[in-house]
């Protein structure tokens, strides 16, 4: 299956089994002229692939090499993008080469963010093989790292030339980090589609995953195509996010997971919207039931008021409203703009 989307600068997504084996010969459709390239990938995931998508690339010309960080959120901070950057000197990329990006979200973010700034930019390659980063992370050219003060809050927008998603890919990725992406299926069946909602809520989409990963780049391509730098309908894509950002932050960005800060934030958030009369009853049990469904938690202890404080850096703040996402009901979801100083009596549904 292949998708293209239309930012600024075009590019394609292929989803297909064993594309990841072919990256050399689709990377010289997109970088032709024999370019160098460093493969940034993590602790866990560059011992599994690394070797096959250097070998895929050296046989197309390509003179490749890997940089590899220790996996973990904890790890997505600035000092290894200092590292990413000595690499891409000592090999010396230049603004004719690119980066490959070869693992999870937190190595697509990075990744791509190092290439976003070394040289003022270099192309990059994402080859996402986690769920989550295959279904919403390698698509979209949101790059960046986390800093103590709060999630993502140092990056760029800078679009991948072209990913390479290969579900096969999946076999290798632990249960709960399956489970872990599909929080953000879920977030999508929320947002836009309340049937791929009903599919997942179904189970054993183990199985049945392809079609999955499809519908979910697909609604993205659709809200990145409209609203690329993330200024109106793009922030949807962000439901759940709010607290659930928080969440990370309070947390250290250990024992949390993205897509399980997603789920418990989803649920903050629809209860809020219930308890306001803005989202239909019952929706937010309907998101925890599902999340349960796949072992993945639907709350957290942390105190409502650390949470609030913590949603003071959201991306989504515009002076001194910060722009809610709500949902009507499953598969429809729109923006809240409230007063930041009206936050708190809008959570006292969670006290
Ligand atoms: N840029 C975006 O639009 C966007 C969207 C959603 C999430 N994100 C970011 O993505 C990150 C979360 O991504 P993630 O859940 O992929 O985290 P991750 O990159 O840490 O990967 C999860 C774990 O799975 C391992 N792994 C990945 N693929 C594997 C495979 N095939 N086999 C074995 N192990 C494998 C990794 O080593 C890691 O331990 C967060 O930092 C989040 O902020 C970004
Ligand atoms: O692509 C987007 O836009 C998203 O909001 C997708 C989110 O799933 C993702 O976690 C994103 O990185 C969050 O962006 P941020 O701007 O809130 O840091
Ligand atoms: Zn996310």
């Amino acid at each position: 299956m292949n998708l293209k989307i239309n930012t600024a600068k075009p590019y394609q997504i292929l989803i297909e089994r064993g594309c990841l084996r072919r990256a050399g010969e689709e990377a010289a459709r997109v970088f032709p002229g024999g370019a160098k390239t460093v493969i940034v990938t993590d602790s866990n995931v560059g011992p599994i692939y690394a070797h096959a998508v250097a070998s895929s690339l050296e046989a197309a010309g390509f003179q490749s090499s890997v940089f590899p960080f220790p996996a973990g959120e904890e790890h997505k901070r600035t000092t290894n993008i200092l590292g990413m950057y000595a690499a891409f000197s000592d090999r010396g990329l230049t603004r004719s080469d690119f980066v490959v990006a070869l693992g999870g979200g937190v190595t697509g973010d990075m990744a791509g963010f190092a290439a976003a700034t070394y040289l003022r930019g270099i192309r990059f390659l994402q080859i996402p093989t986690s769920l989550l980063a295959q279904i919403d992370s390698s698509v979209g050219g949101k790059t960046g790292v986390d800093l103590p003060q709060g999630k993502n809050l140092v990056g760029a927008f800078h679009q991948p030339s072209l990913v390479l998603i290969d579900p096969d890919t999946l076999s290798t990725l632990p249960d709960a980090f399956f489970a872990d992406g599909l929080g953000e299926a879920i977030k999508y069946g929320c947002i836009r589609d309340g049937e791929l909602f009903g599919r997942i809520a179904a189970g054993g989409v183990k199985d049945e995953i392809e079609p999955i990963i499809y519908r979910c780049v697909d609604i993205k391509r659709e809200f990145v195509e409209r609203d690329e730098l993330d200024n109106g309908d793009r922030m949807l894509l962000n439901f759940g996010h709010t607290f659930g950002h928080a969440l990370e932050k309070l947390h250290a960005y250990k024992d949390l997971t993205h897509g399980e800060a997603v789920g418990i934030g989803m649920v903050m958030m629809s209860r809020c919207g219930e308890a306001a009369g803005l989202t239909e009853p019952g929706t937010a049990e309907k998101i925890a039931r599902v999340l349960s469904e796949y072992g993945m938690p639907v709350s957290d202890p942390a105190d409502p008021d650390l949470i609030r404080e913590a949603t003071q850096v959201d991306k989504k703040s515009r002076g001194d409203n910060i722009n809610l996402v709500l949902l009507r009901h499953i598969g429809e979801s729109f923006l809240h703009p409230i007063p930041r100083a009206e936050l708190g009596r809008f959570m006292e549904a969670l006290s």
